[in-house]
């Protein structure tokens, strides 16, 4: 039966079938063969060609005069054997110099640019995919016709604008301008030029993304001078007498590297983590960096998106800086970090919504923020899944919803790091599908990955080896390049680890010339090489460094270049109010969703008070006034326990908010969010939480405390207690977001949390006499002064201070005036308790300033 069945190129079993990927026997892949297609012979370079990759394997068909039927009854002219292609799919027609492919009743159809298409006229480059969604597998067809070469659409007008010199002005913008630029990141008006005797001047309309001209962003109205690049989100106008030229970039962003490098300090040492790495990514390709832990993959991905950029060489797109220019291309990058960028305890469509208000201009209608969120969905199939929880999804789903977020705002520019680690084989393989199709349908995409067994989905792959890249190009030509004959990309990796000593087997097979050439460069070199030195000393040297880095990096580059200087990481012009009320919203819907956390926190109050009750008097309070013993150490320790208490909601309630979203406030970060607002929320709602919370308290104590002293200075002993106890939670509020904001993780934040109660516990003067060096550090805790202020108000130094011996309902004979001794503290004026108020206020500011340097201090910190 499989005698005429190909053998496993590792185990020599039979196969399951020509061309699979997979052997059934010993489950190794197979290593990829080019071969031409039934009677087409080898053409490459010898007229029109199509390429075939199907299941990691790739075939070249000569495309002739003659229409070429494919799909899988074996009539066809090219047969295809994944189950998903039709039996007869589609038809290659010729069309004087070139082709047109037609879709002939396919179930599956065909997708060009990530659409479906039922006649398409093919140009060179051109990838038409015939996939499988529910498993990730698909069928790539690559046109190769250099008859028929597409102008590179960043170089080419999209639109001319002819400027009506009887026009008084024209305005630009997203919906009913005179020039409309349908995309999200453009405001509904973004900018005008108005005519003037001096001639057209272009002022930027309060727009949310900034209008730049030659690079900087208008900050003042600008007169236009011919040869000015104006760029609004993904579009450039290039400006000459009359005539607006605009360039759409979108689905057009190419990135060159250029020798970049990245170093950086360890000690006193500086150590290269970056080794003049370049290479040229050209417009919807999608690009793996691969490599084993450490090589540099993060690095490297971080200086191409700019978020961590190199220190030496160059970065492009479509020739312009893209550090200097950072500003004006910032809105036009999507980043998906490792860890989920949102929330998880609220449903993915309100989530998605959340963030496009948060990412998209202030002025996008509501009607049109739910569009783009239903589009994005569905681009990550997620849209059956929109009302679930976040945190009730798998991995992947997660991840896909991560995505979707950085969608929102239609990015050019797409860097992932590992959005494939945790998912099982089947979902990583459906990850990368929808990679692939985010990059046809107009995205440069690039990601790290650690996994290779999808990896020929890709344009390009990386590999990175000791901070160095030592190969870039097609994946199946990788193979090649390493002499890897497992067909198992995984087996690269072990080649490239270690030193380069002259005995090394892969030195003495593979890198012989590369050592002899190193040897003469470095002839006082004390120690061997490493691999990765001689490797890339190979790649330099080989044809895939020849095609895609040298003769990429010296094309000129597309369209219009500026040279800009604004590399402002902050330029979204978004109003503060506007964001504080939006992050109040979102931060307020989390704490309701997380009903089980609140529920404890609220329940936490009548219960702390119900103890309380068990062990204090009724008339801990008022005692001194009915005459009656009780004395001035009873009332101070139910005091000091409702302040003690206070502080610690105040710290438990905010501790771990801030760091438990540090991945999502750093990715906000990154696109707008202000340091003022995101404080300004995160108080809000927790001053509410410590209302209530204050309120229950205060409310079960005085079930059988009675607070009816005739005390109070400004108000009644209640209410003052009530505005003591309110700002000495909000005291610890602050100190809780100060410990949040330094802490490293959530974990680390509670561990803290102890350091910062025991000191109001030993300062507040119960239980320790606060004398010497303890005075001016009990200055800088908050139940000093909340201790202060309660007891000023319940007047303390009128009662009478001895211990509290005798219970028994009679004066003790021992409570002369000589016990009504003062102390320093409780003075009983009200001036001394709004100073106490006032320490208590300027405490929690001085904690909300450090909040903020803590914050700002971890800028930039991917
Ligand atoms: N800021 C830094 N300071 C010092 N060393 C750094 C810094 N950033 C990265 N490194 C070091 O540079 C090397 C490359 O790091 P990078 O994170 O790019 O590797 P990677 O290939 O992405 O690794 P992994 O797959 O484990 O995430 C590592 O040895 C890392 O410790």
């Amino acid at each position: 039966m499989s005698s005429n069945l190909p053998n496993c190129a590792h185990c020599q079993a039979p196969l399951a079938r020509a061309g699979a990927r997979f052997c059934p026997s010993c489950g190794r892949e197979q290593p990829t063969r080019v071969q031409s297609a039934g009677a087409a012979p080898p053409t490459v370079g010898l007229g029109p060609t199509l390429q075939v990759q199907e299941e990691g394997q790739m075939q070249i068909v000569a495309l002739g005069p003659k229409p070429v039927s494919l799909g899988r009854a074996a009539d066809n002219d090219l047969v295809l054997s994944s189950r998903f292609v039709s039996g007869h799919h589609a038809r290659i027609e010729p069309t004087g110099q070139g082709h047109r492919i037609v879709d002939v009743g396919s179930t599956n159809g065909m997708l060009f640019a990530g659409q479906r298409i039922g006649n398409h006229e093919l140009a060179d480059g051109d990838a038409i995919r015939i996939g499988d969604p529910a498993t990730g597998s698909f069928v790539t067809l690559t046109y190769r016709n250099p008859m028929v070469a597409r102008t590179p659409q960043a170089g080419q007008v999209s639109h001319r604008y002819e400027l009506d010199p009887n026009d008084p002005q024209i305005t630009i913008g997203r919906v009913g301008c005179d020039i409309t630029l349908d995309n999200p990141q453009v405001s509904r008006f973004h900018a005008q030029i108005d005519r003037t005797p001096a001639g057209l001047l272009l002022r930027d309309a309060g727009s949310s993304n900034g209008t730049f001209v030659n690079g900087q962003r208008l900050t003042s109205t600008h007169p236009l001078k011919p040869g000015d690049v104006i760029q609004i989100g993904a579009f450039k106008f290039v400006y000459s007498p009359g005539v607006l030229a605009e360039y759409d970039q979108r689905g057009a962003m190419r990135i060159d590297a250029h020798a970049i490098s990245r170093t950086v300090r360890k000690g006193s040492q500086s150590l290269t983590i970056l080794q003049e790495v370049s290479m040229g990514i050209a417009p919807r390709e999608f690009v793996a960096l691969v490599g084993g832990s450490g090589t540099g993959k993060s690095t490297l991905m971080k200086a191409l998106c700019g978020y961590a950029p190199a220190n030496g060489g160059r970065v492009l797109v479509n020739g312009d800086d893209f550090y200097r220019n950072f500003a004006s291309y910032r809105d036009l990058l999507g980043y998906v970090p490792q860890d989920d960028i949102l929330h998880q305890t609220l449903p993915v469509d309100r989530a998605l919504r959340y963030a496009a208000r948060l990412r998209l201009p202030a002025d996008t209608a509501s009607s049109e923020l739910g569009d783009r969120v239903n589009r994005v969905l569905d681009d990550v199939e997620m849209g059956a899944h929109r009302t679930k929880m976040i945190e009730s999804l798998s991995g992947g789903q997660r991840k896909r919803v991560s995505i979707g977020a950085e969608l929102l705002a239609d990015p050019s520019l797409f860097f992932l790091d590992e959005p494939t680690s945790g998912l099982d084989p089947g979902l990583e393989k459906k990850m990368m599908y929808t990679l692939r199709q985010l990059a046809d349908s107009g995205r440069t995409v690039v990601l790290v990955t650690h996994a290779t067994a999808n990896i020929t989905v890709c344009d390009h792959v990386v590999f990175m080896a000791a901070g160095r890249m030592v190969y870039f190009g097609p994946p199946t030509e990788a193979l090649g390049f390493f002499n890897v004959t497992s067909g198992d990309f995984a087996d690269i990796y072990t080649r490239l680890e270690g030193p380069g000593e002259a005995n090394n087997p892969i030195v003495q097979r593979e890198l012989q010339a590369e050592y002899a050439e190193w040897q003469q460069a470095n002839p006082q070199a004390q120690g061997p090489p490493t691999l990765a030195e001689l490797w890339e000393r190979k790649y330099r040297k080989s044809p895939q460094y020849r095609r895609y880095v040298a003769e990429r990096l010296a094309e000129t580059p597309p369209g219009p270049v500026v040279r800009g200087n604004d590399t402002s990481a902050s330029v979204r012009k978004d109003s503060p109010i506007r964001q504080f009320i939006l992050l109040t919203r979102r931060y307020l819907d989390l704490t309701l969703q997380d009903r089980r956390n609140l529920m404890i926190l609220l329940f936490q109050a009548p219960l702390i008070a119900l103890l309380l009750l068990l062990v204090a008097r009724s008339d801990a309070l008022t005692g001194a006034q009915a005459a009656d013993l009780i004395q001035r150490g009873e009332a101070k320790k139910v005091l000091f326990m409702l302040a003690t208490v206070s502080v610690w909601f105040g710290i438990i309630n905010s501790a771990r908010e801030i760091v438990k979203e540090e991945a999502i406030y750093q990715r906000e970060r990154l696109v707008n969010l202000r340091i003022v607002p995101y404080i300004g929320s995160k108080v809000t709602v927790l001053s509410l939480l410590i209302l209530v919370q204050t309120l229950l308290m205060l409310g079960v104590v005085a079930l059988r405390i009675d607070f009816f002293a005739d005390t109070g200075l400004l108000f009644s002993p209640f209410v003052e207690t009530f505005i003591t106890l309110m700002l000495t939670s909000f005291a610890g509020m602050a100190l809780g977001l100060v410990i949040s904001a330094f802490s490293a993780s959530g974990d680390r934040a509670i561990s803290i949390v102890p350091l910062a109660l025991i000191p109001q516990i030993l300062f507040a003067g119960l239980i320790f006499n606060i004398e010497g060096f303890a005075t001016p550090l009990s200055w800088l805790t908050i139940s000093r002064w909340a201790m202060d202020a309660l007891g000023t108000s319940f007047d303390l130094n009128s009662l009478c201070n001895m211990p509290n011996l005798d219970n028994r309902g009679s004066v003790p004979p021992g409570c002369t005036p000589a016990f009504l001794s003062s102390e320093d503290s409780f003075t009983y004026t009200a001036g001394h308790l709004l100073s106490r108020w006032t320490a208590l206020i300027a405490f929690s500011v001085a904690c909300l300033g450090l909040t903020g340097w803590g914050l700002k201090k971890r800028d930039r910190v991917l």
